[in-house]
This record gives C-alpha cells, sequence and structure tokens, in this order.
C-alpha cells in the first residue's frame, strides 16, 4: 500500500533523511556519527516505516524512548554497547524496506521488529549467558537458560512502561499483547543456543521455497531468524568496517576469558581465550561458514533484494581467509 503523507511536521524535517543518513544502505555504520545523529537515525526509521502515524506514537515519546534505550547500553561495554543496537535496528530497517518484506510484513509486526532490534541486548554486560551461569550472578538466579535475553526483554518492557515513552499507548488491548509477544520472542530469539534450535527448520522452508507468509508458525521463525541476520549484520560490512568490530568482540570476549580463567578457575572456549588470538582469522572463517553464510544464503533466497548481506559476508571470508594462508 504505498501512502503519500503530505504533512510534514515541523519536527519530521528538522529530522535528517534516511538518505543523507545511509540507512537503506547495507554497508551502512555508525563510526562517525554523534549521540545526537543516532538518536535521530532512529527516529527517521521509525518516520520512514510510518510507525508513529499508523500507531499514532506520541513524537516527545518516541524521542523519550530513544534517549531512555540509549541510556540503559553501558558504555564501557566494549561491543555490546548502544552502537551495537543502532547497527541492529538499522540492518532490520534495511530488510524492512526491501520490495518482498514490506509488502508481505504487517505494521505491528514492523513494530515488533524495530523496538526489539533496538532493545535486544539492553544493559548488557560483556558477558554471555553461560558465564552468567557459571558465576552464579543474581541474573542466572532470576532467568536459567536464555537469563541474559530475559534481562534484555525485562529493560524492553520497563522503558515502555515508563511514563514519558510509552510508545504503545495507543495500541488497542490486542495490539499490545500481540506486539509484546512477538517483541519478547523477537529478543530471545537473539539467543545463539535458540538460533541453532531453530534455524534447520527454517532452512528446510527456505528451500523448498515454500510459502512462508500464511502460516503463523512460519512468520514467528522469519522474524527470529531477520533477528539473528541483523544481529550478527557486522559480519557482511565492508572490510575496513568488519575488520574494526571484529577487533571490538575480540576484546570483549577476551575479557571474559581472562575472568572465567582468574574468576572461575575454568578454561574459556577458544574464541574467548587470548592464547588464540593468532587463530582469529581461523574462527572467524568457521564462525562465517558455521553460523552466518547458511542464514544469509537462505535469507537471500526469500528475500533477493537481501542479497548484498550474503555478499558482504562472502567478500569478508575471503578477507579471512586470505589471512590464514
Ligand atoms: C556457540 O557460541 C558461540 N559460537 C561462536 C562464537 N563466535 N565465534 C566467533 C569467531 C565469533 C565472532 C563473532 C562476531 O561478531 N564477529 S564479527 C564482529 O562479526 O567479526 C560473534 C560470535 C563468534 C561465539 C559464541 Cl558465544
Ligand atoms: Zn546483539
Amino acid at each position: 500500500k504505498t501512502r503519500v503523507r503530505l504533512a510534514v511536521t515541523k519536527e519530521e524535517a528538522a529530522i535528517p533523511s534516511a538518505d543523507t543518513l545511509s540507512l537503506l544502505d547495507f554497508g551502512f555504520s555508525d563510526f562517525d556519527m554523534s549521540q545526537n545523529a543516532m538518536t535521530q537515525a532512529v527516529v527517521r526509521m521509525f518516520l520512514d516505516l510510518n510507525l508513529p502515524q499508523e500507531f499514532k506514537i506520541d513524537y516527545k515519546a518516541l524521542c523519550q524512548w530513544v534517549l531512555s534505550v540509549q541510556k540503559c547500553y553501558r558504555s564501557n561495554v566494549v561491543y555490546h554497547n548502544w552502537s551495537h543496537a543502532l547497527r541492529t535496528a538499522q540492518c532490520m530497517f534495511a530488510m524492512l524496506q526491501t520490495k518482498e518484506l514490506k509488502s508481505n510484513l504487517s505494521s505491528l509486526e514492523v513494530l515488533a521488529l524495530m523496538i526489539a532490534s533496538l532493545s535486544h541486548d539492553l544493559d548488557h554486560r560483556g558477558v554471555n549467558n553461560s558465564y552468567i551461569q557459571r558465576s552464579n550472578q543474581p541474573l542466572a538466579q532470576l532467568y536459567g537458560q536464555s537469563s541474559l535475553e530475559h534481562h534484555h526483554y525485562d529493560m524492553c518492557l520497563l522503558i515502555l512502561n515508563n511514563p514519558g515513552s510509552q510508545i504503545l499507548s495507543s495500541l488497542s488491548v490486542n495490539e499490545y499483547m500481540a506486539c509484546l509477544q512477538m517483541i519478547e520472542k523477537n529478543i530471545l530469539a537473539t539467543d545463539l543456543a535458540i538460533f541453532f534450535e531453530k534455524r534447520t527448520k527454517f532452512f528446510k522452508l527456505a528451500e523448498n521455497n515454500s510459502c512462508l507468509w500464511k502460516d503463523e508458525g512460519h512468520r514467528e521463525l522469519l522474524r527470529s531468524m531477520l533477528m539473528t541476520a541483523s544481529d550478527i549484520c557486522a559480519i557482511t560490512k565492508p572490510w575496513p568496517v568488519q575488520k574494526r568490530i571484529a577487533e571490538l568482540v575480540a576484546t570483549e570476549f577476551y575479557a571474559q576469558g581472562d575472568r572465567e580463567k582468574r574468576e572461575l578457575n575454568i578454561q574459556p572456549i577458544d574464541v574467548m581465550d587470548r592464547e588464540n588470538a593468532s587463530r582469529l582469522p581461523q574462527m572467524q572463517v568457521d564462525y562465517i561458514d558455521g553460523i552466518c553464510s547458511p542464514l544469509y544464503e537462505a535469507l537471500a533466497f526469500i528475500c533477493e533484494s537481501c542479497s548484498p548481506l550474503k555478499e558482504g559476508c562472502s567478500k569478508n571470508r575471503k578477507h579471512w581467509q586470505e589471512m590464514v594462508d
């Protein structure tokens, strides 16, 4: 449905266009963006997806919500911080604006995917589930499996319910319940352990070119896969961007590995042990082959316009492979 919007409010006029901010570019990176520009980028994505109009989202509440989400990411965390959340949301936005997804996903699904991609790592401490479980942190007592993702969802709910940033306040009760349910599943889907459980079914559906859109279970599976595809999109970026983000991930992983050795007296997994730093190129190739490429290939099958993600990923595989040889 093409909706020609004539009225551009004065606020909208103040926000740079998606084009100016390169928000439709799969090669997007936030590296040279100020905090203010990052806030404006999120507002622009919501405006271009027609979400404030569709769901009567108060403009001030939207800005307050973005600023609250931004504040609840920890700036002392090297990788799982606000920049990662923005890059995840921008990749989601670029996918949702493709003709294949735009014409098949409902506005409520789009709203839930955008809120979830911005909120999916809220209050991340720079350590993953296994560390939290094994270090008996309060979070482990609270949530058990996928404890981290449950915490991210709880923080997301806190902000959505906070007076001044209640961007879902104009939704009907049914829409609100359905939206929260989708947001929770979308955030939980970013736990790689859950991704491994679900992906085989998705790959089969993609291979058989079976219709995804009629079956609610298939739509939920696609939304989960879109979440992972956005979450790991750093692997698809132009080489200089990818290399720099890979160093950030390594720094955060090695810090966790150091803590596992020192505090828990256990051997970290390979990618988190700085003793293996020289093998990072090989581990990146394995990560691409084992986790990233299969997903982007299946996604490109369903959504041809998402192929730049698959291409970016295979270009980076060549760069990492050269560093191995
Ligand atoms: C099953 O659990 C896991 N399995 C694989 C990895 N793993 N291994 C590598 C290499 C790796 C690289 C990234 C990354 O984001 N790299 S980047 C910025 O795109 O270059 C992310 C996870 C990774 C981590 C865990 Cl916890
Ligand atoms: Zn993430």
